[in-house]
């Protein structure tokens, strides 16, 4: 069966490419999505998407992701620096994951270069822009740890 990636953006988001353009960029989310998918057909590998403003439902999403996902991308957004519960949720469920941000987080306020989920990532990605959706892609195709799950309820 192909791998099977779950990308997941937080709150804001979905304002990708109207939102702050200098330092997001003017790429929709949309248009990332399409590229996502188009370049998950060439690597042979499954890309599902969600997009939230609300915790709970992205908790609720990486939840449902057990035993059905084998690695997640995920842009958590502003949760990125607040969401005990999102850390809970991917240690929970126990699916290797990819933290990206479109911008440099370490170059933002002091308080944005804080995540509550860096130091349990596979990777982190910040800084390339929109590009760095593709790096994640690509990386989890070829690297990622596949999911060892955790036991089931
Ligand atoms: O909403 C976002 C977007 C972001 O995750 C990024 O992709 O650069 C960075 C966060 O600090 C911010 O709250």
């Amino acid at each position: 069966m192909a791998q099977r990636i779950l990308l997941i953006n937080g709150p804001n988001l979905n304002l990708l490419g109207t939102r702050e353009p200098q330092i997001y960029g003017s790429t929709t989310l949309n248009d990332v999505i399409n590229q996502a998918k188009v370049q998950a057909d060439q690597l042979s590998i499954q890309i599902e998407d969600f997009q939230s403003n609300h915790e709970g439902a992205i908790v609720d999403r990486i939840q449902a992701a057990r035993g059905e996902i084998d690695g997640i991308i995920i842009n958590p957004g502003a949760f990125t620096h607040t969401s005990v519960a999102i850390r809970d949720a991917l240690l929970g469920v126990g699916i290797s994951f990819i933290e990206i941000h479109v911008s440099n987080v370490h170059a933002r306020e002091p308080w944005r270069k804080h995540s509550y989920l860096s130091d349990k990532a596979q990777a982190v990605i910040c800084g390339l822009g929109v590009f760095g959706y593709t790096a994640a892609i690509e990386f989890a195709a070829k690297h990622m740890k596949v999911n060892t799950g955790a036991s089931k309820l």
